[in-house]
């Protein structure tokens, strides 16, 4: 293969959830983006990859401003190669993710090895765990819902809170831990809703309540806030996701804010850069967790190729595709017992997304 053959196409797509999704950054009721392909022509089977650029306010570039960068990625891989490709788009971590996965997609699909161990060059690995993603809703529904995940096999499940009163979200919490053992695992996610006083009193009752871990509570921005709730050692591990995107690893890592760090691929400029800010973590003894932005079949079967490159990697919030309505195609993961099976195909291992 050499980089004049290779060609990008994209198209846009929107798909619809089955449910909006409450939280307390806004309601998610639709993903729109834009599938990519590449393909190899001078390849006799024209080998292909694929990319998906998903784009969601607050987290990533404009749905426009990701057009109009794929459509400056089209032109300089003609002009200048894969490396120019990715240039021109530094700046959109939507439209980044898209090519840089297509990208290497087609590479490991030519060196017939399934994306996962191209990016890690590791041992097979057959399963990651996952966590089921519960929204909003009252204390009867949030219980009704943990119940029905874990049925359905799921032993972690994350509760978005912070769209309510503290007291109604250490009921609702309370409400799910009456109706599922200690075996399940319990986390909450409040992206950003809480004061440090809010986030303290919550903190407190889902210790008690056996809550494993507690997502972005305060602003990004309150760095020495979060340290603060971690040094009260409550036994709730504190997880940055909004905060990495303002600071980065080192300033988190510096200021003792973390336990865990969330890695959303799309937000982060894709799955390769995701996995350089993984092994940069866990080197500070900070365990990142993998999660999607409620993405499309492609992205987020990337995101379970990351997930399966990080040694170790705690349940990640893979389980989203069953929050979509509609899809680009068909899910080459299956969810097992609480656990994403990872495609050992070579490649992404998603076909049949792209129909004439
Ligand atoms: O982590 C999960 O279980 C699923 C992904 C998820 O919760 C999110 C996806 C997209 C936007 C956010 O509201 C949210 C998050 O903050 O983690
Ligand atoms: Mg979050």
């Amino acid at each position: 293969m050499t980089d004049a053959d290779l060609s990008l196409a994209y198209r846009p797509f929107s798909l619809a959830l089955a449910e909006p999704l409450e939280t307390a950054d806004g309601t998610i009721s639709a993903r729109e983006g834009f599938l990519v392909r590449l393909v190899d022509e001078a390849s006799d089977d024209s080998v292909v990859g694929y990319g998906e650029a998903t784009p969601l306010a607050g987290w990533t570039e404009s749905l426009a401003d990701c057009e109009q960068a794929l459509e400056r990625a089209q032109n300089a891989l003609r002009t200048g190669g894969p490396s120019e490709a990715l240039e021109v788009v530094d700046q959109q971590v939507a439209a980044r993710h898209a090519v840089s996965l297509a990208l290497a997609d087609l590479q490991a699909t030519c060196e017939a090895t399934p994306l996962y161990r191209y990016l890690s060059q590791g041992p097979m690995i057959g399963r990651v765990p996952v966590n089921a993603t519960i929204g909003d809703g009252s204390p009867a529904d949030t219980a009704r819902d943990v119940r029905a995940a874990v049925d359905r096999g799921f032993d972690t499940c994350k509760l978005k809170v912070g769209l309510r009163s503290v007291e109604e979200d250490v009921e609702r919490v309370r409400r799910v831990r009456e109706t599922v053992s200690h075996d399940v695992e319990l986390r909450a996610d409040a992206n950003e809703a809480w004061t440090y006083e809010q986030a303290q009193s919550a903190l407190e009752a889902f210790a008690d309540l056996d809550v494993s871990m507690l997502e972005q509570p305060l602003p990004a921005g309150a760095l020495e806030g979060h340290a603060d709730l971690r040094a009260q050692n409550t036994g709730v591990s504190i997880a940055l996701d909004e905060g990495l995107l303002e600071h980065g690893v080192d300033t988190i890592c510096d200021a003792n804010a973390a336990d865990v760090v969330v890695l959303k691929p799309m937000a982060l400029g894709g799955i390769d850069v995701a996995r350089k800010l993984a092994a940069w973590l866990a080197e500070l003894e900070v365990t990142p967790l993998v999660t999607t932005t409620i993405d499309g079949v492609v992205a987020r079967t990337g995101a379970v190729h990351l997930a399966a490159a990080i040694p170790d990697v705690p349940a990640c919030g893979l389980a989203t595709g069953g929050l979509l309505a509609e899809d680009l195609g068909r899910d080459p993961v299956l969810l097992e017992k609480g656990s994403a099976v990872v495609p050992q195909a070579k490649g992404l291992g998603v076909d049949d997304v792209w129909t004439e």
